[in-house]
C-alpha cells in the first residue's frame, strides 16, 4: 500500500535520527514506502531543508549507484551557547562544592537531558570526522560516551581502572592523574578495540589531563589513532598541559571554598569548532 507524504516524512526523519551518520539507500526507502525514487528525492529535500532550519543537523548525499543519504548532526551556534550556558547555570550552583575544591557532579551526569546537550554538542564538533568508536574511562566519562555516541552512531569502549577476569586478557599502563595526584593503572581488554581504529576520546573533568594522555597511550599499543578528544569540564591549569588538542564546554577558573562560589567560564568550544550549521557554505 502506497504510504502518504505526511507519514513518510515522519518515519524517513525518524529513520535518519536514529541510524545518524549511516548511509542509507533511496531504494531502502523506496521500497519501505512503496514509492518513487524521485518521490523519496522530493522527501529528501524537504528533510534536509527542515533540518537545516531548525538546527538539527544536515544530510549529506552521496550520488551513484552504491549512494544514499547520511543524516549527519549539527547544531546552530546561537543554539550551542544556550545549550553551554544552561550547562553552566547547572554546574556553578554552590551547593555542588566539596571539600578540597571538588564539585559534586553525579547528578548532572546523569540527568539525561543534560547529557543529551552534551551528546548533541560533542557530535556537531566532531561530525567530520572520521571515528569508529568512543573511548572514555571509568566512571564518571561513561554517561558523556554514551551521549557523544548515540549521536555519532558508534560504539563505546570503556577504559577500567583494574583488571576483570570477564575482560579476558588486557594491555594496561600506568599514568598519573592529577586530579587524584597519585599513579594509577588503566586497562582495556584487547578484543574491546580493533587494530587502527580511530577514537574520539571523552572524559566529564580534566585538569592536567594526566588521564587523557593516558588513553592516547594505550590507543598506541593498539595502534589506533585520536580522532579528538572532548572534555566536559577543563580546570584552569598552573603547569603545562600533558595533551595538546582537546575541546571543552566548560572551564572551572576558580573555586572559593569559604564564599562557596565557583568559577565556571565556556571553555575553548567555539574556538575549536571549526564551523556550524548555519555557517556551513555548501547546502
Ligand atoms: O586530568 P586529570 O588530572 O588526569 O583528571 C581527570 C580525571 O579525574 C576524574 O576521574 P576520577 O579520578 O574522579 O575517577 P572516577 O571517574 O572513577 O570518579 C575524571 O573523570 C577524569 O577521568
Ligand atoms: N568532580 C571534580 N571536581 C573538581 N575537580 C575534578 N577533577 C576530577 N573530577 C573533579
Amino acid at each position: 500500500m502506497k504510504v502518504k507524504r505526511s507519514e513518510r516524512l515522519i518515519d524517513m526523519t525518524h529513520y535518519l535520527m536514529e541510524h545518524p551518520r549511516e548511509l542509507v539507500s533511496l531504494t531502502f526507502f523506496a521500497d519501505r514506502f512503496q514509492s518513487a525514487k524521485s518521490s523519496i528525492s522530493e522527501d529528501l529535500v524537504i528533510v534536509k531543508d527542515t533540518f537545516e532550519l531548525r538546527g538539527v543537523g544536515t544530510l549529506q548525499t552521496v550520488p551513484g549507484a552504491a549512494g544514499g543519504v547520511r543524516y549527519i548532526p549539527g547544531i546552530k551556534r546561537e543554539h550551542a551557547k544556550e545549550l553551554i550556558d544552561s550547562l553552566r547555570t547547572h554546574v556553578s550552583h554552590s551547593n555542588r562544592l566539596l571539600p578540597g575544591g571538588y564539585l559534586y557532579m553525579t547528578d548532572i551526569l546523569g540527568d539525561i537531558h543534560l547529557m543529551n546537550h552534551v551528546g548533541k554538542l560533542f557530535a556537531a564538533a566532531f561530525a567530520d570526522q572520521k571515528i569508529d568508536v568512543i573511548m572514555t574511562v571509568a566512571t564518571k566519562g561513561i554517561g558523556i560516551a554514551h551521549a557523544v555516541a548515540r549521536y555519532l552512531g558508534v560504539p563505546v569502549v570503556v577504559v577500567r581502572r583494574d583488571s576483570k577476569v570477564t575482560e579476558g586478557s588486557t594491555v594496561s599502563i600506568n599514568y598519573v592523574s592529577g586530579s587524584s595526584k597519585r599513579i594509577q593503572t588503566m586497562v582495556l581488554s584487547k578484543r574491546s578495540l580493533a587494530q587502527g581504529s580511530r577514537v574520539l576520546i571523552v572524559d566529564d573533568f580534566m585538569r592536567a589531563g594526566g588521564t587523557a594522555a593516558g588513553m592516547k597511550n594505550l590507543l598506541e599499543e593498539f595502534s589506533a589513532t585520536v580522532a579528538g578528544v572532548g572534555i566536559f569540564i577543563e580546570s584552569e591549569y598552573g603547569e603545562e598541559r600533558l595533551i595538546d588538542n582537546w575541546i571543552s564546554l566548560l572551564n572551572l577558573t576558580g573555586v572559593d571554598e569559604k564564599g562557596k562560589t565557583i568559577g565556571i567560564e565556556t571553555g575553548n568550544y567555539f574556538d575549536q569548532v571549526p564551523s556550524f550549521l548555519d555557517e556551513k557554505k555548501e547546502r
